[in-house]
């Protein structure tokens, strides 16, 4: 069973030496070809977030190129860095020039998985769910929201926004129905366990998760979990008076 996304033990991030230094190995010599094949170091995943956000931003603005200072700077670190990640995708720029935008950008969609079509259904219409439901932006960084699912029958046929909450007690049906590949459960924690064993029975292998609770899926099944209460946790640790 695997219970969250395991990372490989030798992952390779700049920030993670213990001198704050990037690691001299040579990175170089990773290919486009090999990047399939591997796993990229989940700080390196969510800077690329990052640096996409500022390249759809340069590209609406008419920018041609960009150099690694520009990206760092606008994704809040530094340049040795940007050259580190991208350079793991196989991009290098081209000395004096920088990165093609437009390039880049479909090389960092494409290492991200954003050039195949998303469809996510948030299932429980609560209070996290409508909010979810009604956010419109997650529309124009690559995923569809098509499904809003709920098992109270008091909630279902309600519209948020576009979406008009569906019936989960027949939760295979809908998913088929609005082809869902993605899920987001903002379900209470009781809930969340059965409802990741249904969804892997529908074919689903996407899950993100906001249930404070450990969840197991399959191999092959990718889960993700968000806990702010977790966060604030680890926050209050970094933040507390220490005298
Ligand atoms: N991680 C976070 O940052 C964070 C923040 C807020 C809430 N949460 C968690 O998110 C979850 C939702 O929170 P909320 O405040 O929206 O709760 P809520 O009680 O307002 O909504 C939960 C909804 O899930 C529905 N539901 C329950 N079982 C279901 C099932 N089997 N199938 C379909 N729908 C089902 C309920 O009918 C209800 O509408 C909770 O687990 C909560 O702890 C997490």
């Amino acid at each position: 069973m695997n219970e969250e996304r395991a990372l490989p033990i030798d992952s390779l991030d700049a920030t993670e030496m213990p001198d704050g230094l990037p690691r001299q190995e040579p990175v170089a010599a990773v290919r486009p070809s090999q990047v399939a094949d591997r796993q990229l170091p989940e700080a390196t995943l969510s800077r690329l977030t990052g640096y996409l956000r500022v390249l759809t931003s340069l590209q609406a603005d008419g920018q041609h190129s960009a150099s690694s200072g520009v990206l760092a700077e606008a994704a809040g670190v530094n340049p040795a860095i940007v050259r580190k990640d991208l350079s793991l995708l196989g991009s290098y720029g081209t000395r004096g020039v920088g990165y093609v935008v437009s390039e880049l950008s479909q090389h960092i969609s494409k290492a991200l998985g954003l050039t195949q079509e998303w469809r996510v259904a948030i299932i429980g219409a609560g209070n996290l769910g409508r909010a979810l439901a009604g956010y419109g932006g997650f529309r124009n960084r690559g995923f569809d929201v098509v499904a809003l699912i709920d098992a109270d029958p008091q909630l279902v046929g309600q519209r948020i926004g576009e979406l008009v909450i569906s019936d989960g007690t027949d939760l295979a049906a809908v998913i088929a129905r609005d082809q869902a590949n993605m899920v987001v459960l903002a379900v209470p924690a009781a809930a969340a366990q059965p409802l990741c064993d249904e969804l892997v029975k529908c074919g689903i292998s996407s899950i993100l998760s906001f249930a404070p609770v450990p969840l197991q899926v399959p191999a092959g099944v990718h889960l993700r979990k968000v806990d702010l209460a977790t966060e604030l946790q680890i926050l209050a640790y970094h933040a507390q008076d220490v005298d």
